[in-house]
């Protein structure tokens, strides 16, 4: 089948006839991590059996951040790195729903038959074992069974996935980050936590002192702690070269601003306006606040040794 990409469905919007009757993974599949995976990895294998596409259906911006219930600095991935991994699992098409307050209001049973019966003509639908959705998050998976029997639909669920005796689960990887422990989110993850982003302009201090760094901008991923990080970084032509980046807020330049800014390994070349993929292997330690340029680039180039020596051994 012909790859869709990212379809976004508003109210009214119609799905490409080729991809109506599909088996449809539905859920946020933030950052989408083992358990997700094994949702979208259900869907495919039966869709896949009965000749029918494979759909991920997701929702825009994120529910969470739509009520304002928690930061707004939470994503573990946008929604195109989140599209890339569903289509090399296999997805035909990643549908986003837009949640807005129109999509908000919504009763389980008007989601059922407004979105996934009349806009999308869903032939099956899996979701993970606690699903919830509509209004007031009133439906669960025992109802979309109930409402997939009314309308002719199948269901399926796929339980909690456990990794080390505990479940998988966003909330898990986001604790890791915030704890400064990428490695046990990349395990979650089954990669590295990766922050994609524009490189911009800064100061233009860092080639002064032989260390220029490609500065990006954290848009709403979630902070991990602030602090130095060895990480691979893949540029716009495919290359993934290895370097120390610095995650925080610079306490030794004034005014603090926060940024990502990756030194990369045997590199030179123009990054700006590139969009890169930084990905986050190890915390080698927190920021901190020189007096002087020296004391900086001398602890940048310790760094960079420690990074260097762990990615050669990763
Ligand atoms: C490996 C590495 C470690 C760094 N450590 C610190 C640090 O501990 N404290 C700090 O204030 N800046 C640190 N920086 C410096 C800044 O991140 C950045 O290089 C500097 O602000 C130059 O900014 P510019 O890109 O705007 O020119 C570090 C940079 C790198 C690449
Ligand atoms: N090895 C490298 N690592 C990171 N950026 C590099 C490297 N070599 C060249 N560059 C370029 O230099 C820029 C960073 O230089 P820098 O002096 O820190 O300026 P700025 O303050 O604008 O980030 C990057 O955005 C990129 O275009």
């Amino acid at each position: 089948m012909e790859r869709h990409g990212i379809i976004r469905l508003g109210k009214g919007d119609a799905l490409p006839a080729a991809l109506r009757g599909g088996i449809v993974a539905l859920g946020n599949f933030d950052g989408f991590h083992l358990g997700h995976q094994a949702v979208v990895g259900r869907a495919v294998e039966r869709a896949r059996a009965e000749g029918r596409p494979a759909l991920g259906a997701t929702f825009d911006p994120h529910p969470m951040r739509f009520f304002k219930q928690d930061t707004p600095w939470f994503r573990l991935s946008k929604l195109e790195q989140r599209a890339e991994l569903m289509q090399a699992a296999g997805v035909d098409a990643l549908l986003v729903f837009d949640f807005d307050a129109e999509l908000a209001a919504l009763s389980a049973e008007d989601f059922v038959t407004a979105r996934l019966v009349e806009q999308i003509g869903a032939a099956g639908v899996v979701t993970g074992a606690d699903f919830t959705f509509g209004k007031a998050r009133s439906g669960d998976v025992a109802m979309l069974a109930a409402l997939g029997a009314t309308h002719g639909f199948s269901t399926d669920t796929v339980g909690a996935v456990a990794l080390d005796g505990e479940t998988v689960s966003s909330t898990r990887i986001r604790t890791a980050l915030r704890d400064g422990r990428p490695r046990d989110a990349a395990r979650l993850l089954t990669r590295p936590f990766t922050i994609r982003g524009e490189v911009r302009h800064g100061d233009k201090v860092g080639r002064t002192i032989g260390y220029p760094t490609a500065n990006v901008d954290m848009s709403n991923y979630l902070r991990p702690a602030y602090g130095i990080y060895a990480v691979r970084v893949a540029l716009a032509d495919g290359r993934v070269v290895g370097g120390a980046a610095n995650l925080g807020v610079r306490p030794s330049f004034d005014p603090p601003k926060e940024l990502l800014e990756p030194y990369l390994f045997d590199f030179s070349g123009d990054l700006y306006g590139q969009v890169i993929d930084v990905a986050l292997i190890e915390f080698l330690r927190p920021e901190a606040k020189f007096d002087t340029l020296e004391a900086l680039t001398e602890q940048m180039a310790a760094d960079c040794t420690r990074a260097r020596e762990i990615l050669a051994g990763d």
